[in-house]
Parts: structure tokens; sequence; C-alpha cells
């Protein structure tokens, strides 16, 4: 675990002083939007025009980020249009590597790097700051499109529908300013908020994190005995982006992050809404539950000093959701 200054890779862990043991996420520096006809989009500059096998997808599996953009490549078609490296589990003195001991890591099959850091210096020499999975990358310009999961998805969302004819939308216009709400509470006391009670170092910032974790979960699940998805009838982004944290939930967050008050299967709308975006076609390929209790168990020693992985309990994903 590290990260770049002016272009050299440091390992050092999360600096949680200045925040009173408060984990702070950093904000992705790669802010460019693929579109259908290669303007810009909201951030960034033109000219990253959606064109089939024009780019590439570096993931971890293990990654909740990551996560939704494979669900999003998977959903819309783009297996054949958009290549992908998945980077190996364990994030450890080199951060993200491309080695291929372990089945699913593929190695960097685009540009044969060993560490992802190379790719950040392949854009910028001098680049400072850390070195995160997705990493949206172009062919044809040689450089990083986005390294913003929430973005990613979205372009991916409609980008290539003409080169796909996949029109499913899941951040349709007149829902837009509802999806942003539920986003913002999730992002903050659920994706975001395990991470904040799991890289807590002081009881304080634990606590603080804690409690509006599931508070949320609690309101979900009340909201998901009414509504079949978070926005009622139809299926969003806001699903996908809760989706790759509930999938975690029970085989890391609950144990390794002490987000123990309860199990997603002590929610049985949870966990039956879980279970029904995890068996829509396509889905279950995404999720590698090897990577993702071998990545956050192996890799973040100041949790889990002697790297011992649990054996977890086994979930049956395939059990009738009864739902809709
Ligand atoms: N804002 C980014 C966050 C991505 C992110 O934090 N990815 C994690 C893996 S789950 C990572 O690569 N962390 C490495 C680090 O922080 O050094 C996004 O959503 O795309």
């Amino acid at each position: 675990m590290g990260l770049l200054v002016d272009g050299i890779w440091h390992d050092t862990w999360y600096e949680t002083k200045s925040t009173g043991g408060a984990f702070k996420r950093s904000t992705a520096q790669f802010r460019n939007w693929i579109t259908a006809d290669g303007s810009a989009g909201p951030s960034g500059t033109d000219g990253f025009k959606a064109e089939s096998g024009r780019y590439h997808l570096y993931v971890s599996y293990a990654c909740p980020w990551a996560h939704r953009t494979l669900i999003f490549r998977a959903l819309k078609g783009l297996g054949e249009h958009i290549s992908v490296s998945v980077v190996h589990p364990d994030m450890l003195d080199k951060g993200w590597t491309f080695e291929t001991d372990d089945a699913g890591a593929t190695g960097d099959t685009l540009l044969s790097k060993s560490y992802a850091h190379q790719i950040y210096t392949e854009v910028d020499p001098n680049y400072t700051g850390r070195v995160t999975v997705p990493i949206l990358w172009d062919k044809t310009r040689h450089t990083i499109v986005s390294n913003e999961s929430s973005e990613i998805i979205r372009m991916l969302n409609a980008a290539f529908d003409g080169i796909t004819g996949n029109t499913l939308d899941f951040w349709p216009v007149e829902k837009r300013d509802a999806i942003e709400e539920v986003n913002t509470r999730i992002y903050d006391t659920v994706n975001n908020g395990v991470y904040k009670a799991g890289f807590a170092t002081t009881q304080t910032a634990y606590d603080a994190a804690i409690q509006p974790l599931f508070d949320t979960l609690d309101w979900l699940e009340a909201h998901l005995g009414q509504n079949r998805y978070l926005l009622g009838d139809t299926l969003t982004e806001a699903d996908w982006r809760l989706f790759t944290t509930l999938v975690r939930f029970d085989p890391v967050y609950h144990l390794h992050f002490k987000c123990n008050k309860k199990r997603l299967i002590d929610y049985p709308n949870l966990w039956a809404y879980t279970r029904e975006l995890y068996q829509i076609p396509g889905v279950a390929e995404t999720v590698h539950l090897g990577h993702i209790v071998r990545h956050y168990h192996y890799s973040h020693d100041t949790i889990n000093p002697n790297r011992i992985l649990p054996v977890n309990p086994d979930l049956n994903w395939d059990a009738p959701h009864r739902r809709g």
C-alpha cells in the first residue's frame, strides 16, 4: 500500500493522524469522459469517442468501485468492445501488481507493466497521488481517460449504445435528481462508510462511522420492503452502486472492517434484493469472492497483521429471491 509522489513510489499506509483517526478518501484525478461523438463530457477534455476495441479497463475483482465498472460492461453488452486486465488480489508494498499467481489475475495484457503505478507514470511521469483501480485506458491516445468509477459507469451506460444497440438505461434523465439523493446517502454511510469504520484508527472515528452505516441499512431494509429497487420499479445505477458493497458485507466488512452489528443475511429484504441483483444474467460472473476475501484480509496488515484468511460461512447466492 502506498502512493506516488512526483512519480516516485512510496510505501506508506493511509495517513489518519491529521484527521483524528478518520479515513478520508482522496479525489480521483483523471476525469475525462468517453462520449458517442467524442465531444467533451461534464469534465475533462474532448477527443474520447466511443469506438469498439479502443478502450481498456484495469480492475481488481476485490474492489467495490472497480466492480461497478465490470457490472456495467457486462450489462451493457460491452464485453467484446472493451478489454480488461485484472490485478492480483494482494495489494502490498508495491500497491496493485500484475502478478499472475492467483486464478483470475490476468497480468497487464495491454501494456505489460508489472505494477499499476507504472500506468499512472506512463501518462504523467511526475504523478502525485494514490494509485487506484478502476483505470479506464485509451489505446489510441495512450492515456488514462478516467479513474473515477462513478463517472465510468455513466459513460458505459450510454456512450456505446450506437455500437452495441443496447439501450438499457440505468441513469434515466427523469430520475437523476432522486438517484443523486440516494447515491449521496449510500456513498457516505455505506459504500465509503464501511471503509471509514474499517480504516478508523481511533474509537471516536469508528463510532462516528458505524452508527450511520447501520442506520442506513435499517432504512434500506424498510425501503426495500415497500419497493423492489431503490428508485421504485426501475433498476438504476443506485442499485448497482449499493450491490457491490452488499455482496462484500458478510464475507469481508462484517469481520474485517468490524461492521458487525448485523449481517446482511439478518436483513431479509436487503438479502433477497442482493440475491436478485446477483442473479441477473451476467452479474454472477463479475463476483469473485476468492479475490474479495483474499485481498482485504491479506493486504491490510494494519488490521490483520498475521494475514490469516477466515473460513466464512457459505452463503447461498442462488437461493430464490422471491421479489417482484
Ligand atoms: N474514486 C475512486 C476510488 C477507487 C479506489 O479507492 N479503489 C481502491 C481499491 S478498492 C484502490 O485502488 N485503492 C488503492 C489506494 O488507495 O492506494 C473510484 O470510485 O473509482
